[in-house]
C-alpha cells in the first residue's frame, strides 16, 4: 500500500547535515548588520544634528506604531564598549562572527550637514573607539555611510536629495569618513535601499521625510509620488557615483579597501505563466533593483521605466552615465521574503505615483495559499528558495558582481506577557537563519559570487515606523530593564555553526 506521505515537520525543512561553515568557501564573511538611527540613542549628545528621523519621530509620533522613537534606542552610543566589549563583542567572538556591519550617521560627522557647518570631533572620537574596539577583538568593521538618516538642516535648507545640492555635501561628508576612519575600514557601503528609502519616504510618505501625494496612504501635506521618487534616485545615484569616484581616485590606492551599494529585492515569482504576468516579474525586479542595477551595470535605468515613467524620470548626461556604469566593488543585498507578482490593466490614471507607474501588484496569496508561512510580521513569508533565485538573477542578468547578503531575518512581535525564558526561544528565527544559509551556499555551488552574509539583526532595537513593537535580533533587548541584553536561542545557534 501507498506510505502516508511524510507529513513536513516545517516547510522547506532541509537537510542540515553539510551545513556548517567550512562549506563556505574560503574567507566567506559571517557578520551581524545594524544602523545608527535604530541603535545608536544619544540622539541630541555628543554634538550630533538633528536627522529627519529625529525629526519625523517627534514631528509625527502617531506615525510609529507604539509613538516610539530612537532617542535613546538601545543606547549603542554609551554602551559600543559594554555593547560590543564585555557583552556582544564577547558573544560575537565566542559566535565566531567575523564582521559588523553598522552605519555612520551623517548629522553626527556634520551637525548640520554641510562643511561649512564643522567637523563633530566628538562624532569622530565615537565611531574612532567603535571601530578600534571592533578591530581589537578581530571583528572587520562594514561600514554603511547612509542608513536613511539625512541630515535635517539640508532638508530644511534645500530639500536634500530633492535637490542636485546633496552630491556635494554628500561627498564632503563621505570624504571625511574616508580621511578619518579608511586606513581600518575595508569595507564601504554608499547606501543602504535606496528603493526602501524612497518608496517609504517619498511615495508612500509612511517614513521620514513623509512626503508623499495627499491621497498615497501617508497623506502628507508635501510631495509629490509621481515625480520626487525619481528625483530622489537620480540624486543618490549621483551622489554614490561621486563618492566612488573620489574613493578611487583619492583613497583606494593607498586604502586599499572595496566600495560598493546596498540594495533590497524582496523576490518576486509570476502568479502564473501567462505572459502578462511574467512580464510583471520583469517590470516589478525592474522598477523595485533594476532602477539601481541597471544604471550601477549599464549607464542608464531599465527601458520598462524609461517607457512607463517618460518624462519624469530624469535623464543622464554622457559623463554622468559613464560615471555611475561600473561604480562598485561589490553589490550588497538585503533579502527577507518573496510573493507572487501579476500585471495590472494599462489605465491613464490622473493620480501617477511610483507605486502604480509598474502596472504590476504582489500578493502572498494564490488561491488563497500563502506563498510560504509567516511566523513572523505582516510582510515577512518565509521562501528560502527566493534569496538563492535572486542571486542566481543577479549573477545571470548583471554579470555576476561580488556580492554580500547585507542583511536577512526575520522578527516576532514583542509581547510583554512572556518569560524572559520564553522569549529568548526563538526556534522559527533559527529555522529562517538555517533555511536561508543553505539556499545562500546553493546559490555559490552554481557560481554566484557570494563573499558574505550578514543576520539582521544584531540586536532588538527601533524598527522604524513599527517601533520596538517588532524584534529582529538575535540578542534580546529588555527595554524594562535598563535595555539589558540576553542572547536568544538563535545566537547560540549561530556560534554552535560558526564554531564547527
Ligand atoms: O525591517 C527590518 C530591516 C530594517 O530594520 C533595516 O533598517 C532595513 O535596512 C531593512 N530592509 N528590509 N528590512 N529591513
Amino acid at each position: 500500500a501507498a506510505t502516508a506521505p511524510a507529513t513536513a515537520t516545517a516547510t522547506h525543512q532541509e537537510d542540515e547535515s553539510h551545513l556548517h561553515r567550512r562549506s563556505f568557501p574560503k574567507g566567506f564573511i559571517f557578520g551581524a548588520a545594524s544602523s545608527a538611527y535604530q541603535y545608536e540613542g544619544a540622539a541630541k549628545e555628543g554634538s550630533k544634528g538633528p536627522s529627519i528621523w529625529d525629526n519625523f519621530t517627534h514631528a509625527h509620533p502617531e506615525k510609529i506604531a507604539d509613538g516610539s522613537n530612537g532617542d535613546v534606542a538601545v543606547d549603542q552610543y554609551h554602551r559600543y564598549k559594554v555593547l560590543l566589549y564585555i557583552e556582544d563583542v564577547h558573544l560575537m567572538k565566542e559566535m565566531g562572527i567575523d564582521a559588523y556591519r553598522f552605519s555612520i550617521s551623517w548629522p553626527r560627522i556634520l551637525p548640520n550637514g554641510s562643511l561649512s557647518g564643522g567637523i563633530n570631533k566628538e562624532g569622530i572620537d565615537y565611531y574612532n573607539n567603535l571601530i578600534n574596539e571592533l578591530l581589537s577583538q578581530g571583528l572587520k568593521p562594514f561600514v554603511t555611510l547612509f542608513h536613511w538618516d539625512t541630515p535635517q538642516g539640508l532638508d530644511e535648507q534645500y530639500g536634500s536629495f530633492l535637490s542636485p545640492r546633496i552630491v556635494e555635501d554628500y561627498h564632503d561628508y563621505v570624504e571625511v569618513c574616508f580621511r578619518e576612519f579608511g586606513d581600518r575600514v575595508k569595507h564601504w557601503i554608499t547606501f543602504n535601499e535606496p528603493h526602501v528609502f524612497i518608496d517609504y519616504g517619498y511615495a508612500s510618505g509612511i517614513f521620514a521625510p513623509g512626503r508623499c501625494s495627499s491621497w498615497e496612504i501617508g497623506r502628507c501635506k508635501n510631495g509629490d509620488s509621481g515625480k520626487e521618487p525619481y528625483i530622489v534616485g537620480h540624486h543618490i545615484l549621483l551622489a554614490h557615483a561621486a563618492a566612488v569616484d573620489l574613493y578611487r581616485n583619492k583613497f583606494q590606492k593607498t586604502q586599499n579597501g572595496k566600495i560598493g551599494i546596498t540594495l533590497d529585492c524582496n523576490w518576486m515569482v509570476p502568479y502564473s505563466d501567462s505572459k502578462s504576468n511574467v512580464d510583471a516579474f520583469e517590470r516589478g525586479l525592474d522598477f523595485v533593483f533594476g532602477w539601481f542595477m541597471d544604471p550601477l551595470t549599464q549607464g542608464d535605468y531599465p527601458f520598462n521605466m524609461r517607457a512607463l515613467v517618460g518624462g519624469r524620470l530624469p535623464k543622464f548626461t554622457e559623463q554622468q552615465s559613464k560615471l555611475i556604469k561600473g561604480s562598485f566593488d561589490f553589490i550588497g543585498l538585503n533579502y527577507y521574503s518573496t510573493s507572487y507578482v501579476y500585471s495590472l490593466p494599462i489605465a491613464n490614471t490622473v493620480n501617477k505615483s511610483y507605486n502604480t507607474d509598474s502596472y504590476t501588484n504582489q500578493t502572498a496569496l494564490r488561491n488563497g495559499i500563502p506563498i510560504g508561512p509567516m511566523p513572523g510580521t505582516q510582510w515577512i513569508y518565509v521562501y528560502p528558495q527566493g534569496i538563492e533565485d535572486l542571486l542566481l538573477y543577479t549573477k545571470t542578468k548583471y554579470n555576476n558582481p561580488v556580492m554580500y547578503i547585507t542583511e536577512n531575518g526575520i522578527d516576532e512581535k514583542s509581547n510583554g506577557n512572556l518569560t524572559l525564558k520564553e522569549a529568548l526561544k526563538d526556534d522559527v528565527r533559527i529555522d529562517y537563519y538555517r533555511q536561508h544559509i543553505i539556499h545562500v551556499q546553493r546559490a555559490i555551488s552554481k557560481g554566484a559570487d557570494v563573499r558574505g552574509y550578514f543576520a539582521w539583526s544584531l540586536m532588538d532595537d527601533f524598527e522604524w515606523s513599527s517601533g520596538y513593537t517588532r524584534r529582529f535580533g538575535i540578542y534580546y533587548v529588555d527595554y524594562i530593564d535598563g535595555l539589558k541584553r540576553y542572547p536568544k536561542s538563535s545566537a547560540l545557534w549561530f556560534q554552535k555553526f560558526l564554531s564547527k
